[in-house]
């Protein structure tokens, strides 16, 4: 196997007043170019790690590395330049335009007196970001005035403007239809970059992933690629629900089919 452009090592978070820690001695590799996927039921920890990785919180063990150098000791500016993160619930201020968020992305290139519109090579790749996201038609229009998915798909534009080797997505398509949950993900799956998706929809997780990492309170249950890792006995002890998992007849991905919640009183869709 190549060598892990990402990689968390015996990573830890312990916070005041609760008892189990929110991360346990996790390890994480992301190969380069790939597309891992971050899967655990509520509260396993998902988006804490994305935010460890990031740099914006620190790890009370452990340490996470990008292409050999420690995350938090990067200088921020670098950092920022390397390491794109799109939150579950991003928000910015609502006067701006999908122009001006997509825009800042930018930031961490510009000097820091360079205020006033983007010129040169950071205006290129915010029109270049928008094309890719297929946003540019809403260039002008403000936040306030975006529907849910158009605004994931503008802080998509801003996180591929940012240029970066590492992209952090958290539940990237909840607020997407199923076409545009689609395009999105084939679109991060053309970025080429280095990615790490929290997903809650295993189907979503085995069509576009290539590997994945299953949390389940706070510690690793299971890592490698999707064909291994998505079995009926992981995703039962993990999220108790019963799945059969068989090959896609379209597609080279597992299909993750489920039947109910084990041990409840009826099969779903059964008569009442
Ligand atoms: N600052 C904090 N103080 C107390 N508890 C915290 C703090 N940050 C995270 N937690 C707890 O850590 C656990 C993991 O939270 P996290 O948001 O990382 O989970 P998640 O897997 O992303 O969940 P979800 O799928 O619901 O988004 C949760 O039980 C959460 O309540």
């Amino acid at each position: 196997m190549s060598a892990p452009a990402l990689e968390a090592l015996g990573v830890g978070l312990r916070v005041p007043g609760r008892g189990a820690p929110v991360l346990d001695a996790v390890d994480l590799r992301c190969r380069p170019g790939r597309v891992t996927g971050l899967l655990g039921p509520n509260g396993s920890g998902k988006t804490t790690l994305l935010h460890l990785v990031a740099g914006l919180r620190r790890p009370d063990d452990g340490l996470v590395r990008l292409d050999g150098a420690d995350v938090h000791l990067m200088p921020a500016r670098l950092r920022a330049r390397r390491i794109a993160l799109v939150e579950q619930h991003a928000e910015t201020a609502l006067s701006l335009t999908v122009r001006q968020v997509v825009g800042l992305g930018r930031t961490p290139y510009r000097s820091r007196w360079g205020a006033g519109p983007l010129r040169g090579a950071d205006a290129d790749a915010v029109e270049q970001a928008m094309r890719t996201v297929r946003v540019e038609h809403l260039a002008e229009r403000g936040w306030d005035r975006l529907s849910g998915g158009e605004r994931q798909r503008t802080q998509l534009a801003r996180a591929l403007a940012q240029e970066p080797s590492l992209l952090l997505l958290d539940e990237p398509t909840n607020h997407l239809d199923l076409g545009h949950q689609l395009d999105f993900l084939e679109r991060v799956r053309a970025s080429g970059l280095t990615t790490v998706a929290a997903l809650h929809d295993l189907e979503m997780a085995a069509a576009y992933c290539d590997d994945v990492v299953v949390l389940d309170d706070g510690q690793v249950r299971a890592a490698g690629p999707v064909s291994e890792v998505l079995t009926p006995g992981l995703v039962a002890d993990v999220y108790g629900v019963d799945v059969d998992v068989e090959d896609h007849p379209r597609r080279p991905a597992p299909h993750v089919r489920w039947n109910g919640v084990l041990g409840a009183a009826r099969p779903v869709g059964e008569a009442r």
